[in-house]
């Protein structure tokens, strides 16, 4: 049944609301606020390099099957990059998604709500955590996710919204927690699922496969609507996210926490599809200057320079052989 959702101007069209753009989206960065954090660490496990899974070869959907050109899209170094969503797969073994999980359930005491794209989350989740700070700059991790999408990737050097972790608890009405129809500003997303989906209900990944630029008029009976199935603990979904439309329906009883993280190609730096008001949308304007330096101040090499500013291991296209 379609849920009645106030906001949504074409009411009915989709179950779920499409996240501000414009005028709108200003506003909402002139009301948030930076993330908080009173500095007082949580007591972690240890993050090991053994816990990333090598070899995955996840099935994939390209950048074309979603109606984008080829001569659209990102090319350099002998590639294009068109991976439009990889998985989901399993990237972290049983172990590593088990101590992944208990690191961000303690992290929830950070979470700021919000009404812009997902309800609930924490930013900048590896400046509060050594667990996930040494798992996102591992270089065996960084090469998996490379390999998941064919091309060189390193943390975000936008640093708050490098990582975030969305919690979702079963509720009702006006209560509910969603992420409304969005196409995310970072173009490299990986989620990871720390919950199984027999721990709750709803909390569904759904996704346009069509241009972004198709999105507009769309209806929930329309075909090219689908669900990811991310219903395993530890499953994990690549999406382009910037170049495509998707939202994650309200769970309505039990718990769902997602670990999402935006990788960043030092060589397609110019094609960054970051915008300086999708960013403080959620961040707040002071928070979102010095981020914004850090990916547009320019650079001479760019995998040694993007790889010092996001404080990672270099990671360079000879590496994905
Ligand atoms: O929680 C999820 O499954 C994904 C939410 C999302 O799209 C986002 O955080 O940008
Ligand atoms: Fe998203």
């Amino acid at each position: 049944m379609a849920i009645d959702l106030s906001g949504n101007k074409r009411k009915g069209a989709l179950e779920l609301p499409k996240t501000a753009t414009g005028f709108d989206q200003v506003f909402h960065a002139v009301r948030a606020r930076k993330p908080r954090y009173d500095g007082k660490l949580p007591t972690e496990p240890r993050w090991r390099s053994d816990f990333v899974l090598q070899d995955i070869k996840p099935p994939t959907l390209k950048l074309q099957d979603f109606g984008y050109e080829a001569g659209e899209l990102n090319r350099g170094y002998g590639t294009i990059d068109e991976t439009a969503l990889a998985g989901p797969t399993q990237l972290l073994t049983p172990e590593g998604v088990v101590s992944l999980k208990g690191v961000c359930d303690k992290l929830e005491a950070y979470a700021g709500s919000s009404e812009f794209i997902v309800t609930r989350r924490v930013r900048g989740a590896d400046l509060m955590s050594p667990f996930i700070n040494n798992m996102i700059r591992d270089r065996n991790f960084l090469l998996a996710c490379s390999r998941m999408v064919g091309v060189p990737l390193i943390p975000h050097p936008l640093r708050t919204p490098t990582v975030q972790i969305n919690y979702f608890e079963g509720r009702s009405g006006d209560e509910r927690e969603i992420a409304k129809w969005h196409r995310d500003g970072m173009d490299y997303v990986f989620t990871i699922q720390l919950n199984d989906a027999s721990e709750y209900e709803g909390g569904r990944f759904k996704y346009f496969q069509g241009r972004t630029d198709d999105f507009d008029g769309v209806t929930e009976s329309d075909e090219r609507i689908k669900e990811a199935p991310c219903d395993d603990l530890g499953a994990t979904l690549f999406i382009h996210g910037s170049h495509m439309y998707h939202a994650v329906t309200p769970v309505t009883s039990g718990r769902r926490v997602t670990f999402v993280l935006s990788l960043f190609c030092p060589y397609f730096s110019s094609q960054d599809s970051n915008t300086f008001w999708h960013l403080a949308g959620d961040d707040g304007i002071l928070a979102t200057i010095p981020n914004w330096l850090r990916l547009k101040w320019p650079t001479k090499n760019p995998s040694i320079d993007f790889s010092l500013r996001a404080g990672s291991p270099a990671i360079t296209w000879s590496d994905l052989q």
